[in-house]
């Protein structure tokens, strides 16, 4: 595959549960180190889309590529393994384990071993935990977690969870990552902190990322490109600045406004 190919592809996906169409028509891709945002009222069907991609709902209709491979076909397990990361609007860790633990627990798939293999093949797994550890000390280097490393979860700040859980992702060595509301109830200076989080992932890591997020200034600051949905429909696509002014924009906010 040449490296301008999309990482992502979504084509005319439709879920609906019972009556109530979720998304429809949603077609989109993800570029190479590209961070797409996805917005939109609420209701407008941006968690449906995540939960497509993580393989928790099955569409009824269309198709998702990733990495050339069928994602629809796998169950969401396997759509981890093949490195697709996704963080949660809430904070979803082991909160009685420490930041390290957390972040070990994250490359787990990358264990090809079982426990009787560990015991039988005491090198290799041995070896495989070492490299594990070593990579987890460089995520905590990288997310500036160096002071917390052995401190439970519960004990950090949210904005500090919030970005371990970010790291948990990282540890899973993603080759696309999903942020649900990354800074979602956070402060002015622990969203500062994301957003250079977030835009290191991309630009030193090389990792494209799809963001939900409803802070608006975050993602005209951060996004290459902006996925605006209403009422399930896709309604614009294009950069910030193209879809800032558009009127469907407009009036999707406006209409959807509480
Ligand atoms: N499991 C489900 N069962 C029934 N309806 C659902 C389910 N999940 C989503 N929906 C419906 O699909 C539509 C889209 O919901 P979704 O949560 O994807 O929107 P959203 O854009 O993420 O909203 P928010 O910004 O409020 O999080 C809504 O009408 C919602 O009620």
């Amino acid at each position: 595959m040449s490296g301008q190919e999309p990482v992502l592809q979504v084509e005319d996906v439709r879920l609906g549960f019972a009556g109530v169409t979720a998304i429809d028509g949603v077609t989109f891709d993800v570029r190479p180190s590209e961070l797409l945002a996805v917005i939109g009222p609420n209701g407008a069907g941006k968690t449906s889309v995540f939960n497509v991609l993580s393989g928790v709902y099955r569409p009824q209709r269309g198709r998702v590529t990733f990495l050339g491979q069928d994602l629809l076909a796998l169950p969401p397990h396997r759509i981890a393994a093949l490195g697709l990361a996704r963080t949660f609007q809430n904070v979803e860790l082991f909160h009685n384990l420490t930041v390290l633990d957390n972040l070990m627990l994250g490359r787990h798939h990358h264990f090809r071993y079982g426990a009787a293999a560990a015991v039988l093949w005491f090198g290799r797994a041995r070896r495989a935990e070492l490299a594990a550890r070593e990579r987890v000390e460089e995520i905590v280097d990288f997310l500036e977690l160096e002071r917390w490393r052995r401190h439970p979860v519960r004990l950090l700040p949210y904005g500090i969870q919030k970005r371990v859980e970010l790291g948990r992702a990282l540890a899973m060595e993603p080759r696309l990552l999903l942020l649900d509301e990354p800074v979602a109830g956070m402060n002015v200076e622990e969203t500062e902190d994301m957003a250079r989080f977030v835009l290191d992932v991309r630009d030193e890591l090389g990792v494209p990322i799809v963001m939900v997020e409803h802070d608006m200034g975050l993602v005209m600051d951060l996004a290459d490109r902006v996925l605006v949905l209403d009422f399930g429909r896709p309604v614009a696509l294009g950069t910030p600045a193209e879809v800032r002014g558009d009127p469907a924009v407009i009036r999707a906010y406006l209409g959807g406004a509480a």
